[in-house]
């Protein structure tokens, strides 16, 4: 396989090679079967474990590899970056010698840095190297982080929300917001059942929140059970209600966002007015999102062209940069 850029995300995993092709998009859970007397196995990973979360016996168990960007458990996340590795590669001589360079959250400790590349070691990687991920996604993204301006970045995860503002291949301000994807679709999940009481489960409250991003007319149909009763039920909710639950996350990242701008120099707020903010991450598809930045802010929010999987691409094309990988060493 040679070399990949990996984002290892809360909530999907991406892949990409050193000719930054796309080679893996998947969600970030695995099942896991624990049979009697043998060691755990993985059942499944990606889009067919996520599939079968809810649909099997007790033996299986769903798991995620990391929680809030970062590593808790060691196994788990050796067994699953082992797993996309055999899904990428199945011959073992196809995977010897594979190097990758890693997305990170620039907020992660020491350890947890420490706890991903020793997981990553273990699955076979070869001598992997991190990079923190705002800075992977703004280069996915066809920026420079070595360029003499300040540029603002907001990834906009699952799990996570973070903002980070860099210059010269140093970074200037950076914060992290724990209220990101999941919180919103929480958010539509209690808006459906104190509004039109319902219960749906969590896949489907994260998918209507997605659906509300294509949906062509005002409303949407939902289905689910009737919190009362219990019985199946359908209900028409507004892209606009919808929209409106979600608003208190979406005004926490902008809080995040003005506390970030905050520790700025002023030359580098001048920057940022002009260039405006690069936003990405799958949160940031959310409708509306841009919007309501930019009315908040007040300068210019430039989406990512692919917001998934910028990260997977910027850190595939750093593997061919190894001054810019040293610059960001230490984040
Ligand atoms: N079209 C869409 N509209 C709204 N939200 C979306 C859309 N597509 C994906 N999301 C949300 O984006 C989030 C996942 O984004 P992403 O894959 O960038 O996260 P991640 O990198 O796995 O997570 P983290 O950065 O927290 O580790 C999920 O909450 C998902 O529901």
């Amino acid at each position: 396989m040679g070399a990949l850029g990996i984002d290892l995300g809360n909530s999907n995993t991406v892949v990409c090679t050193g000719r930054s092709e796309l080679v893996l998009e998947e969600p970030s859970v695995m099942l896991l079967r624990a049979s009697r007397g043998r060691r755990v196995k993985v059942a499944a990973i990606g889009h067919d474990a996520r599939d079968l979360v809810g649909r099997t016996s007790a033996e299986v168990t769903a798991m995620r590899p990391l929680h809030d960007g970062v590593i808790t458990d060691l196994d788990t996340a050796q067994a699953f970056i082992r797993a996309v590795l055999r899904k990428l590669a199945p011959h073992r001589w196809q995977r010897i010698r594979t190097t990758a360079v890693i997305g990170v959250p620039l907020g992660a400790t020491p350890l947890e840095r420490r706890a991903l590349l020793e997981a990553a070691e273990e699955a076979g990687l070869h001598r992997p190297v991190l990079l923190a991920e705002p800075i992977a996604g703004a280069i996915g993204c066809g920026v420079d982080p070595l360029d003499r301006r300040t540029h603002l970045v907001v990834d906009v995860g699952g799990g996570t929300a973070e903002v980070t503002a860099f210059c010269f291949g140093e970074v200037l301000a950076h914060r992290s917001s724990r209220i990101a994807g999941d919180e919103m679709t929480l958010a539509v999940y209690h808006h459906l059942r104190e509004r039109h009481g319902i219960l749906v489960g969590e896949i489907d409250a994260e998918d209507i929140k997605i659906r509300c991003g294509t949906a062509e007319g005002p409303t949407i149909a939902v289905a689910g059970r009737d919190a009362a009763t219990g019985r199946p039920k359908l209900v028409t909710a507004s892209i606009e209600e919808i929209q409106e639950a979600v608003r208190p996350v979406t005004d926490a990242i902008v809080q995040t966002l003005a506390s970030c701008m905050d520790d700025l120099p002023p030359q580098s707020v001048g920057d940022v007015l002009a260039e405006g903010l690069l936003a990405f991450g799958g949160g940031s598809l959310l409708r509306g999102f841009h919007e309501r930045l930019d009315e908040a802010l007040g300068f210019s929010v430039k989406p990512a062209e692919r917001p998934l999987t910028c990260v997977a691409e910027g850190a595939a094309s750093a593997l061919r940069n190894q001054s810019l990988l040293e610059s960001f060493r230490g984040w």
